[in-house]
């Protein structure tokens, strides 16, 4: 991979830099629940304030699909990064037009200013140079600090990068260091864990990972989609019809490739997705029509357990079941606690990444017990894979970077 271009290499003093950050938080009531991303990044901006620039944030915050839908607002971060900062951030309730733009152009040095959510504009996803160029004229130049977006080819990652001096900030820089040395030669056994519920926009990365790594255990909503793909009748529970044939292929490519899959064989089901739901664990071949798998069991918890107690290397990205509400984080937390513990007594490189993963983490209290835990979850899959990641590749092929430095 040819370098990234530095921002802390460039003069920023009186310039007004748009920055991208991934402030896709897990949200509850309009509520942050998890700060993580936002305190790994509050760095980047005051590196950019103490050499006089001003700042305008973007991110996005959920799927809103192109509409504007409060729920999706990003105003609740405003005040979670100003606290994390030390500064106050200012909001603005709109990421392109007159208003946004008269905003942006009234910026004192060191002023911080938070867009609105990027994907209340479809042109956002589409990665449409038009909406690109109105988010363009929020600045002089760009920067990259949203590792966890770059394996997203969008307006605010891909686009506008070719449209005005680009540069990599130093979160984005970190991410890619640390997951270049952890994982150029890991040590072998090597198990991946994939749960979550983005199954359609992960699922395609399993085929790949399956030449990759020596056992693939699978769990949270990704782990139903392969239950409804063996024929296993899913009740209510989140799964991705569509994916069926993809599935049966990744478990047929898995066998031809000798990589071991683990998938559950019994699962928490419950009467509704909320907290303290009715609940009990059957087989998982066995899900009641109204019921819905919102966890792993105990026999799965335990041979996950014993199948990273094999590996040397565990890459994990996704929960294993709907951790956030009680008690269907019960799988996650055992088996973070067991990963970290072995971490810990140096058998075992854990390498853990994703929003609500690393919120999960939080939530077991062991974080400091992973070898490397990442703000990236899909992004840090595709890394895995070995794939090209839109986001940095358009930072390290865009010549007019160099201008301004
Ligand atoms: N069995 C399940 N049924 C429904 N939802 C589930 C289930 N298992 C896990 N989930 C949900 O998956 C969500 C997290 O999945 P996701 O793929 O977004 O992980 P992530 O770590 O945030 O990765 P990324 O950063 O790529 O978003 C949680 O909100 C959790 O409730
Ligand atoms: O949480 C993530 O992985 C990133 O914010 C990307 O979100 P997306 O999967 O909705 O593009």
């Amino acid at each position: 991979m040819r370098p990234l271009p530095d921002i802390r290499n460039v003069d920023v003093s009186g310039q007004r830099v748009i920055i991208r950050a991934d402030l896709n938080v897990p949200m509850a009531g309009g509520r942050v629940t998890d700060r993580t991303r936002i305190a790994r990044f509050a760095p980047t901006v005051r590196a950019l304030t103490d050499r006089g620039a001003s700042v305008v944030i973007l991110t996005h915050l959920g799927r809103p699909e192109g509409e504007k839908n409060p729920v999706y607002s990003t105003q609740p971060l405003a005040g979670v990064l100003s606290e994390e900062l030390g500064q106050e951030v200012r909001f603005v309730p709109d990421c392109v037009g007159q208003l946004a733009e008269w905003n942006t152009g009234h910026l004192a040095e060191g002023e911080v200013v938070l867009l609105e959510n990027l994907r209340f504009y479809p042109g956002e996803i589409a990665n449409d140079r038009n909406f690109a160029l109105r988010l363009s004229v929020h600045g002089d130049l760009y920067v990259n600090d949203a590792f966890s977006c770059a394996h997203r080819a969008h307006a605010s990652t891909q686009a506008i990068a070719g449209l005005m001096p680009a540069y990599a900030g130093p979160s984005l820089m970190a991410e890619v260091e640390a997951l270049k040395g952890a994982l150029e030669s890991p040590e072998r056994p090597v198990a991946a864990l994939v749960g979550g519920s983005k199954v359609s926009t992960k699922i395609d990365v399993l085929t790949n990972l399956t030449s990759k790594v020596d056992t693939l255990i699978i769990g949270g909503g990704m782990a139903n989609t392969f239950l409804a793909a063996l024929g296993h009748p899913m009740g209510s529970s989140l799964y991705e019809p569509d994916a069926a044939k993809v599935a049966r292929d990744i478990m047929a490519r898995a066998a031809a490739r000798g990589c071991e899959i683990i998938l559950p064989s019994d699962v928490v089901v419950a009467a509704a997705f909320a907290a303290h739901a009715d609940n009990c664990v059957v087989p998982a071949d066995a899900i009641p029509n109204d019921r819905m798998a919102l966890d792993v069991g105990p026999e799965t918890t335990a041979r996950i357990i014993a199948a990273i107690s094999r590996a040397r290397t565990l890459l994990w990205n996704g929960p294993l079941g709907a951790f956030e509400l009680e008690p269907f984080g019960a799988a996650t937390f055992a088996v973070a606690r067991a990963a970290a513990e072995r971490s810990m007594a140096g058998r075992l490189v854990s390498i853990a990444g994703g929003g609500d993963t690393v919120a999960a983490l939080n939530g077991a209290g062991v974080t400091e017990g992973f070898s490397y835990v990442s703000t990236a979850g899909g992004a840090f899959l595709e890394w895995i894979e070995g794939k090209a990641l839109p986001g940095i590749e358009i930072l390290t092929r865009n010549s007019t970077s160099t201008r301004v430095a």
